[in-house]
């Protein structure tokens, strides 16, 4: 499927995780000796060093549990509104995204948030939304099980536009401040109706004039086809799983057709897919860091991604042995990944052995394994044949992956002119900067 790749060029957002996103980075030569995953100063260093390669965004995950597997796996998540507030303050033009779950914080508070945070930034926010998919994170939250997973969904989108309708509130000249007449801000200019939809109730209005954007970027990923429809509704730019040209290709066309149906133009929607680059100065080289990542890869670290991504207890389970039944109708999580790993037990790979090599410990990423000009080249090609309007970079060891990123592949991409040179001279949104998405007038909430 071809469609015309955008013409602005690439989006980049990096997408780091604690010491790398591969599972041993931490216990890797290449790694940093200090406890990578909750140090506001690693990913400090990060975000400047995403920002040198004028990356368009800067991304932090976030999961609200912590299971056993912590034994042998860096299970930390740095907490990203505190995190991204401080990094605000030492860059400049990078977007910083937050992770933030629509299951647990009252609207009228996570408004004030991102209002907040967009503000210290200056503009460059955005909210990747997720529904959350373990109980046991609902579990800490006092919630014994989450709802089914279309509810989540459905949800999520009345929380969504209770929080944009907060945002929204205040006409952009309400407030007047004269000094001289005493007028603060004209009322007729906030609306004080109530707010809310679905199961959500907010007086309103937020007590706070517009910031920057007012309606920050927003981030989505999902590969069900309720996850599909909202991202269609309400998502700027689409964080996904993609392994090959074709697969990717399609999405990024359905995603397209979703947002037309919910009255958007096709362009305001980005498809980012997740790659992971293995770089080395020969080919031979950039091999070897794969190869020794995944040597040191334990049995136990398999079991947490496959039991997280299909259900199963895979507490003990042998190296070898074959899987108990998946779930199948039952399984309630994240169902993208779920039903890729369906398809290869399907296919044979019915061990966690077999599993690390199909789905393998890039949890189903594409992963690029090559020098820089090899990489760039690909990644080029997915984007000037319209698979991608861009990609979310997850290095496998940090800062090393990401330096060696900055340093060899963005000049790559650059020179092959589907990259910027630079950030515009003048200071943009991010969602401005996420090219068609800068008019909140063109979607329906
Ligand atoms: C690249 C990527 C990053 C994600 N990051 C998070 C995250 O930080 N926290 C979270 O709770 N879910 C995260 N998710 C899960 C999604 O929000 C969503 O729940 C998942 O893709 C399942 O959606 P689906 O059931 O529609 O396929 C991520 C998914 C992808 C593909």
């Amino acid at each position: 499927m071809n469609i015309a790749m955008a013409a602005d060029g690439m989006i980049l957002n990096a997408f780091p995780l604690g010491a790398g996103h591969h599972e041993s980075a931490w216990r890797h030569r290449l790694a940093p000796a200090y406890a990578a995953e909750a140090d506001p100063e690693h990913f400090i260093g990060l975000a400047k060093i995403a920002e040198r390669g004028k990356f368009h965004s800067f991304f932090l995950a976030d999961l609200l549990y912590l299971n056993e597997y912590v034994s042998v796996n860096s299970l930390q998540y740095i907490e990203p509104i505190t995190t991204l507030a401080a990094i605000s303050q030492h860059t400049s033009r990078i977007g910083l995204v937050a992770t933030i779950s629509t299951a647990f914080f009252p609207p009228y508070h996570l408004a004030r948030i991102i209002s907040g945070l967009d503000s210290v930034s200056g503009g460059r926010f955005g909210w990747n939304i997720v529904t959350s998919s373990q109980d046991a994170e609902a579990q800490n939250f006092g919630i014994e099980t989450l709802p089914d997973h279309d509810l989540r969904y459905e949800t999520a989108a009345d929380y969504t536009r209770t929080v944009l309708d907060l945002l929204e509130a205040w006409e952009d000249d309400a407030l007047v401040r004269d000094q001289r007449s005493g007028l603060y801000a004209d009322v007729t200019k906030i609306d004080f109706g109530p707010k809310g939809h679905g199961k959500f109730h907010v007086a309103g209005p937020l007590n706070l004039a517009p910031s920057p954007q007012r309606r920050p970027a927003l981030f989505q990923a999902g590969r069900s086809s309720a996850g599909v429809d909202f991202a269609g509704r309400f998502a700027d730019a689409v964080f996904s799983v993609q392994k090959t040209f074709d697969s990717s290709a399609e999405f990024r066309h359905q995603l397209r057709e979703k947002a037309r149906a919910h009255g958007r133009s096709p362009d305001d929607i980005n498809l980012l897919p997740g790659v992971w680059p293995f770089i080395g100065s020969t080919e031979r080289e950039a091999q070897q860091l794969f190869e020794e990542l995944e040597e040191l890869v334990l049995p136990a670290q398999v079991a947490d991604f496959i039991a997280y991504f299909t259900g199963l207890d895979l507490t003990d389970h042998g190296f070898d042995e074959p899987l108990p039944p998946l779930p199948d109708g039952a399984f309630q999580g994240q169902i993208g990944r779920y039903t890729k790993i369906q398809k290869l037990v399907a296919q044979g790979h019915d061990t966690l052995r077999k599993l690390q090599k199909a789905f393998g410990s890039t949890r189903g990423h594409q992963y690029l394994v090559g020098t820089p000009e090899q990489i760039a080249a690909s990644m080029a090609d997915w984007f000037r044949r319209g698979a991608v309007d861009g990609f979310a970079v997850q290095a496998p060891i940090l800062p090393h992956g990401l330096e060696q990123f900055v340093d060899h592949i963005v000049p790559e991409l650059q020179k092959l002119g589907v990259f910027r040179e630079d950030y515009p001279a003048e200071q943009q949104t991010l969602r401005s900067a996420l090219r068609g998405s800068a008019q909140p007038a063109s979607i329906s909430t």
